[in-house]
């Protein structure tokens, strides 16, 4: 038995196109599951929730939706070894997707969940807002705090995305505000601890990206020597850059070589701390739950159980 958790929204409606698509081919394939269609912001959690604690045997999830609706799903789920994940990528960014290289005719990555081939335990990310009362979130791809999280959070209040999704351009909308952001660039003052030791107290922290996977912001190359199965975070941490630097900068992130700049410092770790003296947005797969200055991000190697 399958269970379809599908968000119809994702990018503007893709998500319940590709739906009907997939219902088709699985009806004709006399194949039994159950869909169940997201309606609102943690939905997708609830759904992975009640899923999973109805039975005791392994059950076969599948995420129909972009990277958002997938981070619910993760976040839905009590206990990784109960399930088997598949996924067919329905969003805007799809970062997930590219990184591990999830086709994305929603047919061809239905049949490799149906007859599939590969497995991946994949790392999961936790991060804790120590600074808030907000619950601590798991992530599956990426998460942040400064900048991309700035940019993400501008990202998800815009209507210009949806708009920009009815021509399958809803990625250009990162793009745009991370150029409109550099105006009122709001760096931070604070200290990194990296797995238990601190590792220095930066100024101008433009960004620390915590990522699991190579890409975020629809295709930006944040980590390009990120290894999902390495049990490890890949940090992006650019700090001291002037204005001008910066808009150096941020195009060679789509091709992965600003960890080559001077400011930039790329490395692997199991744990960081960053402890800010001020506050910003935190993106947990470009998503923002949290505004805070105080957090700890840990990797738990190999947890979620992935067809590919
Ligand atoms: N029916 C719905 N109406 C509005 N929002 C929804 C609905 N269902 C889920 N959501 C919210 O939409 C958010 C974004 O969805 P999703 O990630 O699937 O698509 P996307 O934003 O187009 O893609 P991406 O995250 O890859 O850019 C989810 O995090 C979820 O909270």
């Amino acid at each position: 038995m399958y269970h379809f958790i599908v968000n119809p929204k994702s990018s503007s409606g893709k998500g319940i196109r590709f739906w009907w698509a997939v219902k088709s081919e699985l009806d004709h394939k006399n194949i039994t599951y159950n869909a169940y269609f997201t309606r609102y912001v943690g939905h997708a959690s609830e759904i992975a929730e009640q899923i999973c604690n109805k039975t005791l045997e392994i059950k076969n999830i599948v995420v129909l939706g972009g990277d958002g609706t997938l981070n619910e799903v993760i976040n839905g789920i009590p206990d990784f070894n109960d399930v088997l994940l598949g996924y067919i990528p329905s969003g805007s960014s799809n970062d997930l997707a590219r990184s591990l290289g999830i086709l994305k005719d929603p047919l061809k990555s239905l049949e490799r969940i149906l007859k599939p081939t590969n497995f991946k335990y994949l790392d999961l990310g936790i991060i804790n807002f120590i600074d808030t009362d907000q619950a601590p979130r798991k992530f599956c791809c990426s998460s942040g705090i400064g900048y991309d999280a700035n940019v993400c959070m501008e990202v998800q209040q815009s209507p210009l995305k949806k708009k920009l999704n009815r021509f399958g351009a809803g990625k250009f909308i990162y793009l745009a505000i991370a150029i409109k952001q550099l105006i009122g660039i709001k760096h931070l003052d604070g200290t990194v601890m990296v797995d238990g030791m601190k590792k220095d107290t930066y100024k101008n922290i433009l960004l620390v990206s915590n990522m699991i996977h190579k890409y975020e912001g629809g295709g930006l190359l944040m980590a390009p020597n990120a290894d999902p199965s390495d049990g490890k975070l890949s940090i992006c941490l650019v700090h001291g850059l002037s204005r001008g630097k910066i808009a150096l900068l941020l195009p060679t992130i789509l091709f992965g070589k600003h960890i080559y700049f001077k400011g930039v410092e790329a490395f692997h770790c199991s744990e960081i701390e960053i402890k800010a003296s001020q506050t910003s947005a935190v993106h947990t797969d470009g998503e923002v739950p949290a505004v805070c200055s105080h957090i700890k991000v840990s990797c738990i190697p190999g947890q979620i159980r992935m067809i590919l």
